[in-house]
């Protein structure tokens, strides 16, 4: 497929992330880029996205190497989700790696993905952001389909104050780690979050994998019922800002409630992207 590339619109440690158009179709897209002697994150991701076929996951389009002014690059195409900016006026963020659209939040970033051979058994590589372990995966003992539940609760925790769980520790990833997998603590968990809200966190957040809620356990937990009463009010809800004029944002009320609602931007805010 033969596109042009627009504006950066992300940045991570391993790529950048642009806006591109098709030649022949016009059909927006992002290309996630680097050069090929550092795209070795990419390739992985590359390969675990091709695989991968689910509304909650960004699409993938393809992968080529481009040349551009003299120089080669590694790119991957994906389906573009507009992420919320933070210059926007709400209090909640989204983790940087889920990203939310009009169709609700798709998992961009695949970077350190890796297909679960034997659910429980021993680590064969070990790889993350420290903040998001689980104490098993930090003492590198295990990393099955609990240490992804471990996850979510640090990511519920990150979306609902701004900042990574653990935050005394961030600027110390080794004393991160040791606190995780060898203290009796869990992360400080919002104190503004409903009843719900922190008994969904303490399900997720059980430091033996074995007492920690399964996903299909958490899906019957009365905090998300909550959430779907908030989504059916959040339709009626409408913007009157003209700043403001299509993405899907999260916000926390102050009264203790989560909610999504929709907002497009103006042409101004579109050219601020990158
Ligand atoms: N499909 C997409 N649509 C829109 N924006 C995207 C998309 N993919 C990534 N982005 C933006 O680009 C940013 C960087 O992307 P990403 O986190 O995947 O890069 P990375 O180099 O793998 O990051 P990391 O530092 O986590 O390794 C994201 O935070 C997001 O804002």
């Amino acid at each position: 497929m033969e596109w042009t590339r627009g504006p950066v619109i992300g940045r991570g440690s391993t790529a950048t992330v642009s806006l591109a158009t098709s030649v022949s179709s016009g059909e927006l897209f992002a290309v996630k880029s680097t050069e090929p002697s550092k795209s070795m994150f990419l390739q992985k991701e590359q390969y675990f996205l091709s695989k991968l076929s689910c509304p909650y996951v960004v699409k993938y389009l393809g992968f080529d190497i481009t040349d551009e002014e003299s120089k080669p690059m590694y790119n991957i195409c994906m389906e573009y989700v507009p992420a919320a900016p933070s210059t926007m006026r709400f209090r909640g963020m989204e983790s940087k790696n889920v990203l939310v659209s009009k169709e609700g939040a798709k998992i961009a970033d695949f970077g350190c993905a890796k297909f679960v051979e034997k659910v429980g058994g021993a680590m064969s590589e070990f790889s993350g952001t420290p903040a998001f372990m689980a104490p098993e995966v930090a003492r590198g003992e295990e990393q099955g389909f609990p240490a992804d539940l471990w996850a979510l609760g640090c990511t519920i925790i990150e979306m609902a104050t701004g900042n990574i769980p653990w935050t005394e520790h961030q600027n110390d990833p080794v004393s991160a780690l040791y606190q995780i997998g060898f203290s009796s603590e869990v992360p400080k968990f919002p104190s503004w979050l409903t009843e719900k809200g922190q008994d969904f966190l303490s399900k997720c957040l059980r430091r033996d994998p074995k007492e920690r809620w399964t996903a299909k356990e958490l899906l019957d937990h009365p905090f998300l019922d909550d959430l779907d009463l908030e989504l059916k009010e959040v339709e009626e809800f409408t913007m009157t800002s003209p700043s403001c004029t299509g993405s899907r944002f999260l916000e926390f009320n102050g009264s203790n409630n989560w909610r999504f609602f929709d907002i497009e931007f103006s042409g101004r805010e579109n050219q601020e992207v990158g």
